[in-house]
């Protein structure tokens, strides 16, 4: 298990795993992950630097949109199994699915996910990053770093999906991560389920 950087308490809702899938799975998933065609992050009129692709249910950032995309692929079926054990989930809860590719120089800046979404299970692979958490306090921010080291995975539930704000600093190296979501009820009620 990660420690975190400086902070000996836990934040409610984060869950960290080191070790998440074998080395053996890493490389697997990594040379099916070199096929998939992602695409540059679009923000309305901004292009990012970070490659996505996404699966089951896709919000656009461009038009607000929230709509349902292709499926799934069986290859990421067992990952996703998996992360849904890791959040508590029933397979099925997870309906999306989000590959982010960073290259040398992309990162993600502070965020909340988008609201139609409840759990957040992260898988990284490739290389490290530092995962960044704030939380907005009377006088600034308190702040958490949470060390990502390949092939680990983390939650984001309750206090530190729906309070807090993260982000990533500028990849070094090239990095993949997958991160899986369950509908919020919001979701749900937009996605008719
Ligand atoms: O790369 C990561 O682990 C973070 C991705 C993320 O925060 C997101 O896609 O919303
Ligand atoms: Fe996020």
């Amino acid at each position: 298990m990660a420690d975190l950087f400086g902070e000996p308490e836990r934040i409610p809702g984060l869950k960290l795993a080191d070790e998440f899938i074998s080395r053996v799975d890493e490389t697997a998933l990594l040379e099916r992950l070199a096929e998939v065609a992602t695409s540059p992050f679009q923000f309305q009129q901004y292009t990012g630097k970070r490659q996505v692709k996404t699966y089951g249910w896709r919000y656009d950032f461009t038009d607000a949109s929230f709509a349902e995309v292709e499926p799934i692929p069986d290859w990421l079926l067992p990952l996703r199994d998996r992360a849904a054990a890791f959040a508590g989930l029933e397979p099925g809860e997870i309906v999306h699915c989000l590959i982010n590719r960073y290259d040398p120089g992309a990162g993600i800046g502070w965020h909340r996910d988008r609201p139609f979404f409840e759990q957040v299970v992260g898988v990284s692979l490739g290389s490290a990053a530092v995962l960044a958490l704030r939380q907005r306090t009377a006088d600034g921010f308190r702040r958490v770093k949470v060390p990502l080291e390949p092939r680990s995975a983390y939650l984001l539930s309750g206090e530190v999906r729906h309070e807090w704000e993260h982000g990533i600093a500028e990849h070094r190296a090239l990095r993949w991560s997958i991160t899986f979501r369950s509908l919020s009820a919001k979701g749900r009620r937009r996605a008719g389920r």
